[in-house]
C-alpha cells in the first residue's frame, strides 16, 4: 500500500485542525500563513513541499494548494507546450497521428477499467473529453504506485525514481516517452495542470522506499497528501468547478485534498495487518504509544481494549477529512459531482466496516458489499443534484 493524500486548510479563523482533532480558534500561525499568500499569490515564488522543513507539513502543502488553485483561475496553460500531432499525418500503417492519441486514450480507459472497475464507471458519467483525461492521469499514478508497489518493486532503486520523474518533466515538455505518456502529454496542454502535485507523488514513492515509520501525524499527513492528496490536486482541473461556484478555488482544491487524504488514511486502517506482514506500520508512533501500544502489539496482532480505543480515534479523524471533502463536491462540475460523491460514499463505508469487525484490522479486511455499493449509488446521485450554494461568499474572486 503506498496510496495517497491531504488534508484541507479552511482560511476561515474558526476552522477545526484535523491535524490535532482539536479545534483550531484563530491560529495565528495558520492565519498569518494564509493572509500571506492569499493576498499576494502571484508573487510568492514556489520552491516545492519539501524545501523548507521547520514548516509544518500543513503549510507546506497548502502553498502547494494555492499555486493550483492560482493556475486555474488564471487559466493560464502556455500554449506553446500544447502538444503538435500535426495534421492528421499518416504513418507507416496509415494511422494519423490524431488516430494514435485517440488510441493511447482508449488504451488509458483500458487500464482504468481492468483495474478500477467502480472508479471508470463513474468516469464514463463525465463528458468524453474530461473522462479521457482522467484515464490518462489515473494511468500515470498507477503506473507510478505500481514502481514500488508492483511485481518489480524489490529492483527500483531512487535512481529510477529519478529517470521516471524526468520521464515526466519531458511529457509536461511535450516530449512523451509511450503511448500512455502521450495521453498525458495532451491532457497537461489541455487543463490547467500544474506538475508539482505529480512531481509531490513520486517523491512519495521515494519516502516509501526509505521510510516504515511515522514518528507523528505531521509526518503521514505529508506522507498522505504525496501518495493520494496528490490526486485531489490533479483531478480538480480536469473534473472542473462548476460555473455558478462562488467559493473559491482555494476551498475547492482543499476539498479535494481532504478527499485524497481520508481515502489514504481509511486504506491505511483498512490494511494495518497487511502492512505489518511487511515490516510496515504506518500509524503515527507518538499516537500509538500515547495509547499504550507498540509495534509489537501491531505484529501480535490482537484487538484488546487499547486498540480499540485507538482505532476509535484514527477513524474519527479519517471521518473529519471525509466531512471537509464533502464541503467541496457540490463546487464541482455537475457532470463530475456524481462518480465523486459515489467514491466518498464507499470509500468512507469502509471505516463502518472496519467498525463492524469489532476493529480487527489484522486478519479481517473490511469491504463494502455489493448490496452496500448499490445503495449507494443513488443516494450520491441525489446528493450530486445539489449543486453550488448560491449563499457561499467568495473568498478569492476567481
Ligand atoms: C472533493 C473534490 C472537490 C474533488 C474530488 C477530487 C478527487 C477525485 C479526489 C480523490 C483522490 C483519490 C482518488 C485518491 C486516491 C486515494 C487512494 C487511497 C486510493 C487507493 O487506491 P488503491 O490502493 O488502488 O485502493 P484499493 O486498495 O482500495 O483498491
Amino acid at each position: 500500500m503506498s496510496g495517497v493524500l491531504l488534508w484541507v486548510v479552511s482560511p476561515k479563523e474558526n476552522a477545526t485542525s484535523l491535524l490535532g482533532l482539536m479545534p483550531r480558534i484563530g491560529n495565528p500561525k495558520r492565519s498569518k500563513f494564509c493572509s500571506r499568500l492569499s493576498f499576494s499569490p502571484g508573487i510568492l515564488a514556489y520552491s516545492g513541499a519539501v524545501a523548507h522543513p521547520s514548516r509544518s507539513s500543513e503549510e507546506r502543502v497548502y502553498e502547494v494548494v494555492l499555486k493550483q488553485a492560482a493556475l486555474v483561475r488564471e487559466q493560464r496553460r502556455p500554449k506553446e507546450k500544447a502538444l503538435d500531432f500535426g495534421e492528421g499525418v499518416e504513418s507507416s500503417d496509415g494511422m494519423t497521428n490524431w488516430d494514435l492519441l485517440n488510441e493511447a486514450y482508449d488504451r488509458c480507459g483500458e487500464v482504468c477499467a481492468e483495474y478500477a472497475k467502480t472508479f471508470y464507471l463513474g468516469t464514463l458519467l463525465m463528458t468524453p473529453e474530461r473522462r479521457r483525461a482522467v484515464w490518462a492521469i489515473y494511468v500515470w499514478c498507477r503506473r507510478t504506485d505500481e514502481l514500488v508497489d508492483g511485481p518489480n518493486a524489490s529492483y527500483i532503486t531512487p535512481k529510477a525514481l529519478d529517470r521516471w520523474e524526468k520521464r515526466l518533466t519531458d511529457l509536461f515538455d511535450g516530449r512523451p516517452y509511450d503511448m500512455y505518456d502521450a495521453a498525458l502529454s495532451d491532457t497537461v496542454a489541455k487543463y490547467p495542470v500544474d506538475i508539482q502535485p505529480f512531481k509531490d507523488m513520486v517523491e512519495g514513492m521515494r519516502l516509501d522506499l526509505r521510510k516504515s515509520r511515522y514518528q507523528n501525524f505531521d509526518e503521514l499527513y505529508l506522507y498522505c497528501y504525496y501518495v493520494a492528496g496528490t490526486v485531489g490536486l490533479m483531478s480538480v482541473p480536469v473534473m472542473g468547478i462548476s460555473p455558478e461556484s462562488k467559493a473559491s478555488t482555494e476551498t475547492v482544491y482543499n476539498a479535494a485534498l481532504a478527499l485524497g487524504i481520508a481515502n489514504q488514511l481509511t486504506n491505511i486502517l483498512r490494511d494495518v495487518g497487511e502492512d505489518a506482514r511487511r515490516g510496515r506500520v504506518y500509524l503515527p508512533q507518538d499516537e500509538l504509544a500515547q495509547a499504550g501500544l507498540s509495534d509489537d502489539d501491531i505484529f501480535r496482532g490482537k484487538v484488546t481494549d487499547k486498540w480499540q480505543s485507538f482505532m476509535k480515534d484514527q477513524i474519527k479523524r479519517a471521518r473529519m477529512f471525509f466531512d471537509e471533502a464533502e464541503k467541496g463536491v457540490a463546487e464541482l462540475n455537475s457532470a463530475s459531482r456524481w462518480p465523486v460523491w459515489a467514491s466518498l460514499l464507499l470509500y468512507r463505508q469502509i471505516l463502518d466496516a472496519i467498525e463492524a469487525n469489532g476493529y480487527d484490522n489484522f486478519t479481517k479486511r473490511a469491504y463494502v458489499g455489493k448490496a452496500k455499493k448499490l445503495v449507494s449509488l443513488p443516494i450520491a446521485y441525489g446528493r450530486a443534484i445539489i449543486g453550488p450554494s448560491k449563499l457561499t461568499k467568495p473568498l478569492v474572486a476567481r
